[in-house]
């Protein structure tokens, strides 16, 4: 009997649609005492499954939900003093609650980098339906550093298609380009 291939507790069964009264809601942690709660004024964007090893999942999940919003969008708005960063020598950091072990939001400080003014957060927190669902799946590859067997990855692909989240071993296209753009502006290469 073939195994079952679990993405993520809330794409498993299909996407949800985002809806177009979503304006924003309220990411809430798991602890039971004290929940760190952070205020996002907008819907997210570039929502995606994210295979890396260093975005948090929930238990059970092979891939992170993860998208960004504008940093003045968000605000730690209750029992912040249990945040504390992961990596503070990581591009993004990321704020986890140090009760729980949720990541809250990750935020970049350098500002050269191409993703500055952008804080990643987890949209499954949101105490509110409606946020946008993830769009492709990013750093598919990289869920073998996280013990996935290599054998598996064929039959991954083809349920991260089924699900309709084409996977990407780095981000989608779209976002690579504005990488890349980013880093030509940055040289000054000029157009050929
Ligand atoms: N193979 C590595 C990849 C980690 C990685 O580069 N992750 C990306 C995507 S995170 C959300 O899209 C990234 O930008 N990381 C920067 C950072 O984490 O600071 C692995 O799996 O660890
Ligand atoms: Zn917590
Ligand atoms: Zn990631």
């Amino acid at each position: 009997m073939s195994e079952t291939i679990r993405i993520h507790p809330l794409v498993d069964q299909g996407l949800k649609p985002s809806s177009a009264q979503f304006s924003g809601g309220t990411l809430v942690c798991h602890c039971k005492e004290r929940p760190v709660k952070v205020r996002v004024s907008g819907q997210v964007a570039h929502d995606h499954a994210c295979g890396c090893t260093k975005c948090w999942k929930p238990p059970g999940a092979t891939f992170s939900l993860v998208a960004v919003v504008p940093r003045d969008k968000l605000e730690v708005i209750e029992n912040g003093d249990k945040l504390a960063i992961v990596d503070n020598t990581a591009a993004i950091q990321r704020y986890a609650c140090t009760a729980c072990g949720v990541h809250m939001y990750g935020r970049i400080e350098n500002k050269n980098h191409p993703f500055y003014g952008l804080d990643f957060v987890h949209p499954e927190l949101f105490q509110e339906p409606g946020w946008a669902p993830p769009e492709f799946a990013a750093f598919v590859s990289s869920v073998i550093e996280s013990g996935y067997k290599p054998e598996r990855m064929g039959a991954l692909r083809s349920r991260l298609k089924e699900i309709g989240l084409e996977p990407y071993d780095c981000l989608s296209p779209p976002l690579m380009d504005a990488i890349a753009a980013h880093g030509a502006k940055a040289s000054s290469v000029p157009p050929p």
